[in-house]
């Protein structure tokens, strides 16, 4: 590599538009290098941002970023952006608390003109962008890059729908497809794909330049039919994309910097409609360990850069996930109706040790949220017991079909909803904290929150016993507590909460994994001499009416916990006191939840902290709302 390394001369993409192809490459050498090394001492996404270094170099030389908009569908594939995009200098804080988020976000730069992190959102986004442009009569470019992966949801296509009628020559989606989503890609769109690049070589620069001629001005029209020959190929594959009313450019290699600047600057140069260029490139392109892993290295830890070995953590106690996994593949060996459902996630939820041990029993419908829903509730109205696990973020993306589709049917789909409450370094877009509110507001729907690993095999059990209604149970991200699970765990008595710890004066009422902090705050009040009883909801609905009733009469203050945001477990509790007229004076009532505002990423117990959940503010809670002096200051 040359003496001078150019990363250190560009600051920002227009001190790449002086440069050659050569210096382009070698500037995309050194992008690469900067990503790995950054991404070794931060963790993070690593495969998606080594496969589009050269597309990244390429786009922000063509085109006039930040005036001309470029849009990162899901984001996890923008370190290189970042870098730059003037963010070199923080992109070893990628991650971190107060660093720079893992996605694109508007709030960070000029240059993340759209947030992303859940998939298939940018060709939206930049068609909103485009007609805004046609508003204003302002003629810049917007560019919207999603992934194969990413184009298995309907909103890609619904947005592919309505964009030749929306804008004109405004809007270029640039498909990045690398036969990749997290695990191999599924579905039709994939193999529609693979065989518009398996056609062939890929398209050069010599044939498609020529192509162009049509879509320019009249005048210039003439001139271009005297070529000898259009390049049929580049302009007649695609023709799904060309029914949509798309220019279909491809495919195109993306890591050939010689033809991707020319194709892309003449790509930009049609403005008669959307453009559409599938460019093929490879995941973890360029860094060995990735290239050989068979996720390519989607998601890391930190790690060593010379042997690609991660730091992953090590604990005694099995994941929530894991447990999730084995258990239900415990219960399919026994029930032959048991089938799974996951939304291009099977390692993410474990589905995958169910794929591996019942192939035909396991769905992987892609990034595609909506359908799985509406899919599981026609296996559940044909008889099947149809586990659809999702995580909590993501199941916001199917919400009308919950309702639609399963709660209005009383369809008995089980909805494992994984990464429930916050989650750490992917931040606010992938926190699992409204899941109580939407899922709770159901008429007829079972919700249920793991307190540990052992309840989460017994809630699994409960689920697959509800064959007249739909259930769901929440558990977060990370690790359990290390408790014995059963062999085979009975399943729970629905709508029963348990008393953990009897005391007197204060109530805890925790639902889900906040109880291990709650009987923390129950010792810590007991320093003070305040007697506290700590119970398990264990549902969110049906509540134990009976339990939390008893628990307001019998003592003088209630304190409810949830790792969820407010109008959930809390509010129906206040919801059941107010009904059945046991609030009043006496009775001090605190409701603990997520704050009211969308948590940066950092450290999961940090941001609990954050939030007023750990076992301090518990108890502090218990002692304000008593009117002890020095409330706020509980040691627990
Ligand atoms: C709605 C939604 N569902 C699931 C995910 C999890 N997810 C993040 S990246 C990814 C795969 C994306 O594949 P692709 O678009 O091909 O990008 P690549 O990683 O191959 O660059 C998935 C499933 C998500 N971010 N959003
Ligand atoms: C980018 C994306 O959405 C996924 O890769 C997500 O970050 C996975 O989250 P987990 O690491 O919790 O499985
Ligand atoms: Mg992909």
């Amino acid at each position: 590599m040359p003496d001078t390394p150019l990363l250190d001369m560009v600051k920002v993409p227009a001190d790449t538009r002086g440069l050659d192809i050569p210096q382009l490459k070698q500037l995309a050498d050194e992008v690469r290098a900067e990503t790995i090394d950054a991404v070794s001492v931060t963790g993070g996404h690593l495969g998606a941002g080594l496969g589009v270094v050269e597309l990244t170099v390429a786009l922000h030389h063509v085109f006039e970023t930040p005036k001309d908009i470029l849009i990162w569908d899901v984001g996890h594939q923008c370190y290189p952006h970042k870098i730059l995009t003037g963010r070199r200098d923080r992109i070893r804080t990628l991650r971190q608390p107060g660093g720079l988020s893992g996605f694109t976000k508007r709030s960070e730069s000029e240059y993340d003109p759209f947030g992303a992190a859940h998939a298939s959102t940018s060709i939206s986004a930049a068609l909103g962008f485009a007609a805004a442009r046609d508003q204003k009569g302002e003629s810049n470019r917007v560019v919207a890059v999603i992934g194969d992966g990413s184009m298995s949801a309907g909103m890609a296509y619904e947005a592919m729908n309505n964009a030749a009628e929306t804008t004109n020559g405004q809007l270029m989606v640039i498909l990045n497809d690398n036969d990749m989503s997290i695990a191999p890609p599924v579905g039709g769109m994939s193999a529609y794909l693979a065989k518009q690049v398996s056609g062939g070589a890929y398209r050069n620069f010599r044939r498609f330049g020529k192509s162009v001629a049509e879509h320019l001005p009249r005048p210039f029209r003439n001139a271009a039919r005297k070529a000898e020959e259009y390049a049929r190929g580049m302009i007649v594959g695609g023709t799904f994309f060309e029914e949509l009313g798309f220019y279909y450019v491809g495919p195109v290699d993306g890591h050939d910097m010689d033809n991707l600047v020319p194709i892309l600057k003449n790509a930009a140069a049609i403005t008669d409609r959307p453009v559409v260029v599938h460019v093929v490139t490879q995941k973890g392109k360029g860094y060995a360990p990735a290239e050989s892993s068979a996720d390519k290295l989607h998601a890391v830890a930190k790690f060593d850069v010379v042997s690609g070995k991660q730091n992953k953590s090590v604990s005694n106690a099995p994941s929530y996930t894991k447990v999730f996994g084995t258990e239900l593949i415990k219960r399919a060996e026994r029930d032959p109706s048991i089938v799974a459902i996951t939304a291009a996630m099977p390692s993410g939820t474990g589905l995958d040790l169910f794929g591996q041990a019942f192939p035909e029993r396991m769905y992987d419908v892609g990034i595609a949220e909506q359908h799985a829903v509406t899919f599981a509730a026609g296996l559940a109205a044909d008889g099947m017991k149809p586990v659809c696990a999702i995580y909590s973020t993501f199941l916001q993306r199917g919400y009308d079909q919950v309702v639609h589709d399963v709660a209005i049917q009383k369809l008995p789909v089980r909805f494992a909803m994984d990464r429930a409450g916050l989650v750490g370094a992917d931040g606010a877009t992938h926190a699992g904290s409204f899941d109580i509110g939407y899922m709770g507001a159901l008429p007829g729907m079972v919700l249920m929150a793991a307190a540990d690993e052992a309840d989460l095999a017994a809630m699994i059990a409960t689920s697959l016993e509800i064959d007249d209604r739909p259930s769901a149970f929440r558990y977060p991200r990370g690790d359990g507590v290390g408790v014995e699970i059963p062999e085979l765990a009975a399943p729970l008595e629905i709508g029963k909460g348990r008393i953990v710890r009897e005391g007197t004066t204060v109530a805890i009422l925790s639902l889900g994994t906040r109880l291990q902090e709650s009987l923390k705050a129950a010792d810590a009040l007991a320093a003070r001499g305040v007697s506290a009883t700590v119970a398990d909801a264990r549902f969110a609905k049906p509540l134990d009416e009976a339990m939390i009733l008893r628990l307001a009469r019998e003592h003088e203050c209630l304190i409810t916990v949830e790792e969820g945001a407010m109008g959930g477990f809390g509010a129906f509790v206040l919801q059941l006191l107010a009904e059945k007229g046991a609030l009043d004076a006496r009775l001090k009532i605190r409701t603990l939840h997520l704050p009211d505002i969308f948590q940066d990423q950092a450290d999961p117990v940090a941001m609990y902290d954050q939030a007023g959940l750990n076992a301090s503010h518990i108890a502090a809670a218990a002692l304000q709302a008593l009117g002890v002096e020095g409330a706020r200051a509980v040691r627990a």
